[in-house]
């Protein structure tokens, strides 16, 4: 302790000590500058400011917009992950909607902050948007990511890979499906799709796997092959295949083949390419038009064996047709050789009414990977309707659906039928009753064309009994009838003679 008294001499002491102290710093400052080349001082200084300022706990990522030329992946995905967690304390967003986009598109806005967490760290986005410096330049947009310096390997590692998958999948979740039509005249891609081989309009078709009529094991193991088939991008490398698939949908009219289509294109996020074989005139047309479709796509071929003429084949392939427009071949080689090369995810639908009328070649094993019967509609198709169409679901029922459904067990009626009836009023007792009549007038049709088949199948029977003793007449053969001998000479009618051959046979 010392005295107040003491107090002035102790600061003037100081005050002169810190004085000298100073003059001599300074002194030996200026020697040092005389002495000390610049490059090493600057060294030097920029040595002592590293050692005695405190070490920084925080590290921040500079994500650009642009890599040189390219577009930053790692930007895009931030931009579009970052829209999911935009907190209630964001106080400015950016919004926009273009004509093809289903729902707005929100970001942040420059300066903005975005606190996000992953794993138990936090994160810190950080939206920068500088003004271009003249005219001609554009501006430049980055996010910076900060975060705390000891989890820099887990955000390398998890966090900006788990935000490209992220993103990813919430660009496929957002995507509008497209149907492309070659020269479509509602085309409202800019310039056209595919090299202005394709047009494109929204597809709008709103069946899904919840709205289709079919049996349900049937389309749970659909569901599930199509699930396989865009996780195994891996397996189908590892084997050597190309990674497509191939669907036959063969049904009469009216089964929900075309529906079939719109709803795996609906699950999936595919867009549909369909291709009109009459458009097409030769083997190379067809190259150049399948090769401008795009990944992540299914390509539609509908009524496959009324679209071309592929009896032929054999014919067109030797050119003795040469006016031929294409052929099978032309196409089988393009399903299994080039495109197998130059494509992946995807995937080929081929429909038809007559699956006996194709090409065995195109339905040799291997070609067409899943054969569909769509078929006619069951009680369990129709109440699956009746839920769609009348709200009238799951678990409840109504007065006449035991005699619906008994009828339209017995009857063949498609489900495009079974739901214009549905149609037809918006109460379900009207719609229910008209489903009813219509489906018993149909069975009366059905059995009147039972009849006339069974006497169409007697007269070819008939036909037939006539031929087969016409030969023994000529060649003077002995026909049987319940063990015993029936005599068929020379000269006895052929009505006669077929009679007795006809009880032979169908005794
Ligand atoms: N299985 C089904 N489930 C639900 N609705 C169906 C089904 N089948 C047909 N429909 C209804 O009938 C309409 C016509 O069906 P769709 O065009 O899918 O039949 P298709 O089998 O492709 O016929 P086509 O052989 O004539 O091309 C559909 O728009 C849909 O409303
Ligand atoms: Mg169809």
């Amino acid at each position: 302790m010392f005295s107040l008294k003491e107090m002035p001499s102790t600061a003037s002491t100081l005050f002169s000590a810190y004085a000298s102290f100073a003059a001599s710093m300074m002194m030996i400052r200026s020697m040092a500058n005389e002495v000390i080349p610049p490059e090493l001082r600057s060294y030097l200084n920029s040595t002592f400011h590293y050692l005695f300022t405190p070490l920084s706990s925080t590290l921040t990522l500079v994500i650009d917009e642009y890599c040189g030329m390219a577009r930053n992946q790692v930007f895009d995905s931030a931009e579009m992950y970052l829209r999911t967690k935009i907190s209630p304390t964001t106080d400015r967003l950016r919004v926009s909607k273009s004509s093809r986009q289903k729902n707005f598109a929100v970001a942040i806005e420059n300066g903005e902050e975005v606190v996000d967490r992953f794993d138990n760290v936090q994160l810190k986005w950080y939206y920068v948007c500088k003004e271009p410096k003249n005219a001609y330049a554009i501006e430049k947009r980055c996010f910076e990511l900060t975060f705390n310096k000891k989890f820099k390997d887990k955000v390398f590692e998890s966090y900006l890979p788990y935000i490209l998958v992220r993103a990813n999948s919430i660009k496929q979740e957002e995507k509008v499906v497209k149907l492309y039509n070659r020269e479509c005249p509602f085309s409202d891609e800019e310039g056209g799709g595919g090299g202005g081989m394709w047009g494109s309009i929204n597809l709008e078709h709103p069946a899904t796997f919840e709205t289709l009529a079919m049996d349900p094991e049937l389309k749970k193991s659909i569901i599930s092959d199509l699930d396989r088939f865009v996780r195994r991008k891996e397996f189908y490398k590892r084997v050597g295949r190309a990674w497509k698939r191939g669907y036959l949908l063969y049904g009469p009219p009216g089964t929900g083949k075309s529906s079939l289509i719109a709803a795996m294109a609906n699950y999936l996020k595919f867009d549909i390419y369909d291709l009109e074989l009459t458009s097409i005139y030769c083997n190379s047309d067809l190259r150049r038009i399948l090769l401008s479709t795009t990944n992540r796509s299914i390509l539609v071929i509908e009524d496959i064996d009324c679209s071309v003429e592929m009896n032929n084949r054999q014919i067109q392939d030797q050119h003795e047709l040469p006016h031929s427009k294409f052929t099978l071949s032309g196409l089988l080689n393009f399903i299994d050789g080039l495109w197998s090369s130059c494509g992946d995810e995807r995937i080929i639908v081929f429909t038809t009414n007559q699956k006996d009328r194709l090409d065995p070649a195109l339905l040799r094993p291997g070609r067409m990977d899943v054969h569909i019967n769509m078929s006619y509609c069951t009680s369990r198709g129709f109440k699956l309707l009746a839920s769609n169409y009348l709200g009238i679901h799951h678990g409840k029922s109504h007065p006449l659906y035991g005699e619906i459904e008994g009828l339209i067990d017995s009857t063949k009626v498609t489900p495009a039928e079974v739901a214009e009836e549905l149609m037809k009023s918006e109460d379900a007792n009207v719609a229910l009753q008209e489903l009813a009549n219509f489906l018993k007038r149909k069975q009366v049709e059905s059995n009147e064309i039972k009849d006339e088949d069974q006497e169409a199948k007697r007269l070819k029977t008939d036909g037939n009994v006539k031929k087969i003793v016409r030969n023994k007449l000529k060649t003077g053969e002995r026909i049987f009838r319940n063990g015993r001998r029936r005599g068929v000479r020379g000269g006895r009618s052929l009505r006669s003679a077929t009679r007795s051959a006809q009880c032979i046979i169908f005794d």
